[in-house]
């Protein structure tokens, strides 16, 4: 019988298919770990932003946990949007017993500059759910919001991953670089060293759904057994070629190509 591994994502999803749960699921099939979705929120968006958000009844989130949680091994557990606190104390509870990995995209604002969390439900985010992490993945607004300080300049960014760990109980930070300018640096803090991760930045709009995708490959490669750090290295690659090969889709910021990677794959 074959083995696999699997990943688990909780997370709001994307019709238009590049953030969200469906840029998850992308992600976890082309990095051969099975796939796993439970829905928080289901979300009217495309490339050029948000247009309504449903969020799924506490209860049927809930069994969606349990349906999977008491039937499927899970490798790694991934979160993305998670609206409400409600939400968030249900997560809490629940995934802790998977005993997997989780690794926490904290879902703000959408690239468009939509809200995808409630603002009192931030708070909650960091207090009770961040010390759970075994990664949490900040792009600089989010890590401002997590610090409670202004991020400008690379070493504010280093500072600003330890102080996540140290200071609010990750069990580590990847503090990514997207939002400066420059080339595309991020920095991981594994609460014993600082780890640099860079890219050239590709000269692009296309970067829908490019933090979803980083954080699903991460946790694919968890739930094969990597390290963290060859998790996150591997990971940089994969989003980096997704960028590089993007779509223009769409009238707004285009989706990255998930299987961007496959031409490799062949090659080797
Ligand atoms: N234009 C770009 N060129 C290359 N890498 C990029 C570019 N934009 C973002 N990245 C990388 O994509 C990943 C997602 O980062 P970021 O855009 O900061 O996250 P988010 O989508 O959560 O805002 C990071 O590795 C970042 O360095
Ligand atoms: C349901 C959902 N979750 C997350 C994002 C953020 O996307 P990005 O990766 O571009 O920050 C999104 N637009 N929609």
């Amino acid at each position: 019988m074959m083995s696999v591994n699997t990943a688990l994502t909780i997370a709001g999803t994307d019709p238009s298919g590049g953030a969200g749960i469906q840029a998850d699921l992308k992600t976890f099939q082309e990095l051969e770990s099975y796939g796993m979705s439970v829905i928080t929120s289901v979300v009217a968006q495309n490339t050029t932003g948000v247009q309504a958000i449903h969020h799924i009844p506490l209860k049927m989130i809930e069994q969606q946990l349990d349906a999977v949680i008491s039937d499927m091994p899970i490798h790694a557990v991934k979160t993305g949007m998670i609206a409400s606190i409600e939400m968030m104390k249900l997560i809490a509870e629940k995934t802790p017993k998977t005993d997997a990995p989780y690794v926490m995209d904290p879902v703000m604002v959408a690239t468009s500059g939509d809200t995808l969390m409630e603002a009192n439900a931030r708070n909650f985010l960091r207090e009770q759910l961040l010390p759970l992490t075994a990664l949490v993945t900040p792009n600089i607004p989010e890590a401002e919001f997590l610090i409670g300080e202004q991020i400008e300049t690379v070493e504010d960014m280093m500072q600003a991953a330890a102080l996540i760990v140290d200071t609010f109980g990750a069990g580590a930070a990847l503090v990514k670089g997207g939002h400066m300018t420059g080339d595309a640096i991020d920095f991981l803090y594994d609460g014993n060293k600082i780890h640099t991760f860079s890219s050239e930045r590709i000269d692009t709009k296309n970067t829908h759904g490019t933090g979803c995708t980083y954080s699903a490959a991460i946790t694919a490669y968890l739930s094969k057994g990597f390290s963290l750090y060859d998790a996150v290295k591997k990971a940089k690659h994969f989003v980096t070629a997704a960028i590089a090969n993007s779509f223009s889709l769409g009238s707004g910021h285009g989706p990255t190509n998930h299987w961007a990677t496959r031409a490799e794959k062949v090659r080797l």
